[in-house]
């Protein structure tokens, strides 16, 4: 029996309604040629950043158990919801203490794995309070706290719908971080390499359960200690659904999320953004790693490995139109799929009049950055300067790396740093070959300063660093040229060579169609 493996946001299992929506799929999947299903679920929404909130208070020694106790009721209140817990059991405890009272004394045993985890969890933001210092790796283990209470609670809630034979696998023991440069990297940013389950351990912790619930996010850090608790970046629940699917080679991925699926920018701020249909693995991790926030970046790597489909699906209308995204024999057509932006970055200009001509410039200037584990993001040169952009400075341009890269680069030239900046890029296929419709893109940037120009070389995105401010300005004016408003089309003559069959056959509905739809729904 082959396994579908079915990945659940923040969003979609934080309220009783969607865990109704969660335990459905899981049977409906189960009915379907006799699937085995494996669930991955994130943390409640809100609990990482509460998680990192926590940390903070507890290195400052100040109101240590607030954001702790935050966590709690939002346990609660959805255990109340669910009708784990009556009202009255979880009434009347309005501070951590009387949390703990409360777990001690009165907490039904089926909650008690959650209670433990809790009491697990105040222990850690205790000794982090004494020492007044959080390492990485501490901090790793603090934010894996989120998935593990939330499959604590998942497990009781699916039993409580009816999945009596649901097993809880803890994601640490099947999926094992690669070696990292540093410690940051190591515990926070982890990264696993896709594989195949050749020692079985997939199959021995699955057992004979027809259903699995496990945690996105968490990977175990092998260690001569044994095994260490990492996460593998923020949003990074995709990332182990998409491992946990390689794994088990499954028939199919799907993501279950807040909104129908991959949209043509961020459906938040421009809301006449169109859903894409269908994507080929490479288009869709560009998009994801340009800045489409839907898909962690390094999610759609392991799916493409082990050849899963994988579906962006709304939890609010899980029978509604969703984005596929498999192999596609057509990639040989140009074609514009959306806009969108990427706030944070930072941008090193090395200038070094002096080595004009010479050899070996670039392979200098690239050095220090492998030699600090600084990547490199968007990339543009000339013969005696270079500029990048960096997505990811490891401890942030404060921090040890930055200031050591800095220092080695300084010797090769003259050094400039501008940031926070902002990437907003035209992601499409074949885009050199589409520079007459990306025409209205060059007009609409007058008056703002590009900072960089880049067009990539596998030819999949333009991308125009600018400041902060005008970004988000910027890809709003952007996409209304490319991906003019449905009901406005007939209204801009000038722009009717958008619409084409293959267009039609790329763009599904707006994001506000699909919001005013009968159905209904909310972000
Ligand atoms: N291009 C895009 N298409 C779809 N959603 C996007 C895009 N860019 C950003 N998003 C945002 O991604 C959100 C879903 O991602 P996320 O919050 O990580 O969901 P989850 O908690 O379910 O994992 C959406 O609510 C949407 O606002
Ligand atoms: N809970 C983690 C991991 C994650 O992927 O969450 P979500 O699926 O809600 O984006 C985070 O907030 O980063």
């Amino acid at each position: 029996m082959g396994w579908v493996v079915l990945k659940f946001g923040g969003t979609s299992v934080s309220t009783a309604p969607r865990w109704r929506c969660i335990c459905r799929r899981v049977q409906g999947v189960l009915a379907e040629d006799g699937h085995r299903v494996w669930v991955v679920i994130s943390a409640l929404t809100q609990v990482t950043n509460r998680l990192t909130a926590a940390l903070d208070e507890a290195v400052s020694g100040s109101q240590h158990l607030q954001s702790y106790f935050h966590i709690f009721e939002q346990h609660m209140q959805l255990a109340v919801e669910v009708g784990l817990v009556s009202p009255a059991e979880a009434s009347g405890i309005v501070t951590a203490e009387q949390s703990a009272a409360w777990t001690d004394a009165v907490s039904p045993s089926l909650l008690q794995p959650l209670v433990l985890e809790f009491h697990h969890l105040r222990r850690v933001l205790d000794g982090i309070r004494l020492t007044e210092e959080a390492s990485p790796r501490l901090k790793a283990r603090v934010l894996a706290f989120g998935e593990l209470l939330s499959t604590h609670l998942g497990l009781e809630i699916m039993r409580h719908e009816g999945l009596a034979q649901v097993t809880r696998v803890d994601a640490r023991q099947v999926l094992r971080s690669d070696p990292a440069p540093s410690e940051i990297d190591r515990y926070l940013e982890a990264s696993v390499r896709p594989s195949t389950d050749n020692d079985g351990t997939v199959a021995t912790v699955a057992g004979d359960a027809p259903v699995v619930l496990t945690q996105g996010f968490i990977a175990g850090a092998p260690a001569a200690t044994g095994i260490e608790t990492c996460v593998l970046g923020r949003g990074g629940s995709d990332t182990s659904g998409a491992l946990f699917a390689a794994l088990l080679g499954a028939a199919r991925y799907e993501i279950w999320t807040d909104v129908h699926g991959m949209y043509t920018s961020d459906p938040r701020f421009v809301p006449h953004a169109r859903l894409l249909k269908s994507l080929d693995y490479r288009e869709a991790q560009e998009l994801a790693a340009m800045g489409a926030k839907v898909l962690h970046p390094r999610c759609i790597g392991p799916a493409h490995w082990a050849n899963v489909p994988v579906e962006i699906r709304n939890t609010n209308d899980p029978d509604g139109e969703k984005t596929v995204i498999g192999h596609s024999d057509d990639d040989a057509r140009a074609k514009i799929m959306a806009v969108v932006r990427r706030l944070n970055m930072t941008l090193v200009t090395i200038t070094a009049y002096g080595m004009c001509g010479t050899s070996g410039f670039l392979s200098k200037v690239f050095l220090p950055f492998e030699q600090h584990g600084i990547s490199v993001d968007l990339i543009a040169t000339s013969q005696f300067s270079v500029s990048v952009t960096l997505d990811h400075v490891p401890g942030g341009v404060d921090g040890a790396a930055f200031g050591a890269l800095v220092a080695a680069l300084e010797k090769l030239g003259a050094v400039a740093v501008v940031g926070p900046c902002a990437t907003v890029s035209v992601v499409g296929r074949h885009l050199r070959t589409s520079l007459g419709e990306l025409g209205p893109v060059f007009r609409l940037l007058e008056g703002t300063e590009v900072l960089l120009l880049s067009e990539s070389a596998e030819d999949l995105n333009l991308s125009f660093v600018v400041s902060e401010a005008d970004a988000d300005g910027l890809v709003a004016k952007m996409h209304a040229a490319l991906f003019p408003p449905m009901e406005e089309d007939t209204a801009l003559p000038t722009l009717s060579y958008l619409r084409s069959p293959s267009r039609d056959a790329l763009l599904g509905s707006s994001y506000s169609a699909l919001l005013s739809s009968p159905r209904g729904f909310s972000l």
